[in-house]
């Protein structure tokens, strides 16, 4: 059995045929979807609304994660709920209230994460990690599909990962940016165990079919 999931970001797919990407990447074999949310604030681009989550959901039972990279995740939590989100992801630097707003999450009936940007210690979730179903260790900073994977963020899996393990936490292990054939290994055996890719799975020239293969 396989250690890992993929998940399929939609940034990189083509907008114009959204379910018919979303069909071809579940038939290929990934495990869930990832949406991003971006304010022009707190990343400096814009984008997915809720109705592009509702489509997606629409589309495929595979679950849906929200990644919130915005100011203020907690005021879009029930939206992208309702949307048919599986799972909302925020920002630990974009929130002074982490704890209230993994509460507000989970209110919503979906699982929660909690993202940290490549400058950020892991320090910063030491006190909610166990209320965690995942941490999102971004390995690009944020905002942007078909960035370079950053290797210095390496050693932040590691020290997560022994925590996890030590303490028999379930939560996943997630990585987001610059995800590859290539990188992909690395990050694994830094203790990842979700993968998402948006240009290694829709932007490779050779289809969507061969390039979830080459993942895997
Ligand atoms: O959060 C993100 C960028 O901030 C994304 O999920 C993005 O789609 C990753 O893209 P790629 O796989 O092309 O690096």
């Amino acid at each position: 059995m396989k250690s890992f999931q993929i998940a399929a970001s939609i940034l990189s797919a083509d907008m114009a045929s959204l379910a018919d990407q979303v069909r071809q990447a579940e038939a290929a074999g990934v495990d869930r979807f990832h949406v991003d949310v971006m304010d022009g604030h707190f990343v400096a681009s814009l984008g997915f609304s809720p109705e592009v989550v509702r489509v997606v959901r629409r589309t495929t039972q595979l679950p849906i994660d929200v990644h919130l990279m915005v100011t203020d995740g907690n005021q879009f939590t029930k939206s992208f709920a309702s949307a048919g989100a599986s799972r909302l992801i925020v920002h630990a630097e974009a929130d002074w209230h982490l704890h209230r707003t993994i509460d507000s999450v989970r209110l919503t009936g979906c699982d929660v994460g909690v993202a940290i940007n490549p400058a950020t210690s892991p320090m910063v979730i030491d006190e909610v990690l166990p209320l965690l179903d995942v941490v999102l260790i971004m390995t690009v900073n944020p905002g942007f599909g078909g960035q370079k994977f950053l290797p210095e963020t390496l050693p932040k899996l590691e020290r997560l990962r022994q925590r996890i393990e030590r303490e028999e936490l379930s939560c996943q292990l997630m990585v987001d940016g610059g995800i590859n054939a290539n990188t992909a290994a690395n990050a694994i055996n830094s203790g990842a165990n979700l993968l998402v890719a948006g240009s290694a799975i829709y932007a490779t020239g050779k289809g969507i079919a061969e390039s979830v293969r080459d993942l895997h």
